[in-house]
Parts: C-alpha cells; structure tokens; sequence
C-alpha cells in the first residue's frame, strides 16, 4: 500500500512529541527512520498505528484516511505492527503463538506460517517451545513471524535488532530485505543499527526533536551521509 503521512503531530498529554512530520512510502518500499534517544520514533510509529491519537494532521494508507480509526480497523486495511521487546505470549509455544493468528485464516492462514518459517527457517526447530524461553532474537522472529501471517501491505517494525546478538540481527536483516524484494509490501523501519537500516532502505529520514530533520535516499553507499547528519 502507499502510505502518506501529512502535518502529523502527536504527544502524551500536553507534551508534543511529534511536530508537524510527512512522508510518504509508495507501495514495495521501506523507510527507516533514524534518530537519537528521545527523538519520537516510537511515538511517530504509535500514531500511525493508531494507538496514540493524532492530535493533527493525516494519516491514509491507498488513499482512504485512517487517522481516527481504532488500530484493529487499520489492521484490517492491511497493517501489521512489530513493537519494540520481542513481544509474545510467554505461556504459549511458538507453534501457538502463531497459530492464534493463522486460525483466523484459516487455510490460508496455514499457508502463511509456512511462509514465515521458510522467512526464518531457525523457528523450526523451535515450535513446541514456551515462546517465554525463546532468546530475544528468536522471539523477535515469531513476533515478524506472527505479524507476517496477517498478509500485511504495511508492515511497522520498531527496532526489530534491539538487544539482539549479532548472528541474529543479521538473520532478521535478511529476512527484511528479502521481504521487500519479494512482493509489494510497505515497511516502515525504525532502527539503531543505522549502516544496516539505510542500506536496506529506499528511503531515509532522521527525525530531531520530534521533527523531520533530514531525508535521503538509502541504499549501500548512503551509510557513511545517515552517520553524517547523526553526528551533527
Ligand atoms: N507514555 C509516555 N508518556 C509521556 N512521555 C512519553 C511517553 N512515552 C515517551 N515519552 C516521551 O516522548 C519522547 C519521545 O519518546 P520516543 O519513545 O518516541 O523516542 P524514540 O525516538 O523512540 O527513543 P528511543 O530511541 O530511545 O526508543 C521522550 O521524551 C519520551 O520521554
């Protein structure tokens, strides 16, 4: 889908975070954005979900606004949202995990799973498994996993490599940069691991002070200017 973000301002209480930002992500695209500690990527990525309402601005994925909708209504028009921490039910398997969703589906839902393990093929071996005694990054994938499953057109991922050990955070790259090669799916990333993130992304934005500070475009040679404007 494309997504287009225009004027968007958000915050906790009184407090804005999030001034005035747009964007757009056309359809088969990925977007990090960057930023340091504190900068509103969270909060810019909570909005567009739609669990921090808008306090002004659009939010419209193909066109249709979605900037007052509840988030399971934007679910349903095609978002699949990966918040920070590994999130998954400790209790259940990673089979189980999964399954929650898939059964929705159905048929095709079956299908899907088998999508996302061929995605990360490690899971495997792990499906019987408490997803609560999963590594961090293991969890991380069933959490793409299980978001997958859903056949978004947008996926939201924040900090997918977040405390994660390095042979695992290369896993997820992969996974990532073979998802938007591979169909027409949006990702909107935001990421610590600024060398991978740009390079992998078609387009960059750096976001100072809840503010769009810097744009340019990604790929494997735009690492070196994303570290530039960080610095500054
Ligand atoms: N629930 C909340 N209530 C009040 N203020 C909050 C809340 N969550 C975040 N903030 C504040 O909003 C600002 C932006 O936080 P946010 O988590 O969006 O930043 P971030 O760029 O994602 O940072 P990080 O890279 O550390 O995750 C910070 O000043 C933070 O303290």
């Amino acid at each position: 889908m494309r997504l287009e973000v225009e004027r968007l301002s958000t915050g906790y209480g009184r407090v804005p975070v999030v001034r005035d930002v747009g964007f757009t992500i056309e359809p088969g695209r990925l977007t990090a954005i960057l930023g340091h500690n504190g900068a509103g990527k969270t909060t810019l990525l909570r909005a567009i979900v739609g669990v921090l309402p808008a306090r002004e601005g659009s939010i419209r994925f193909s066109g249709t606004e979605v900037s007052r909708l509840r988030p399971h209504l934007r679910v349903r028009r095609g978002l699949a949202y990966v918040p920070q921490g590994q999130q998954a039910f400790g209790q259940l398997t990673a089979a189980e995990n999964l399954r929650l969703v898939a059964d929705y589906y159905g048929a095709a839902g079956r299908r899907r799973v088998a999508d996302a393990l061929d995605l990360f093929p490690a899971l495997r071996e792990l499906l019987a498994r408490p997803a609560g005694l999963l590594s961090g990054g293991q969890r991380q994938q069933l959490a793409i996993a299980r978001a997958l499953v859903t056949d978004p057109e947008l996926l939201v991922l924040d900090e997918p490599t977040e405390g994660i050990q390095p042979s695992v955070v290369t896993e997820i790259q992969e996974a990532i940069a073979t998802l938007t090669r591979a169909r027409e799916l949006s990702v909107l990333l935001v990421e610590q691991h600024v060398g991978f993130a740009v390079a992998a992304a078609d387009e960059f934005l750096v976001l100072t002070s809840g503010r769009l500070s810097h744009r340019g475009p990604g790929g494997p040679g735009a690492a070196a200017e994303a570290h530039r404007v960080l610095a500054l």
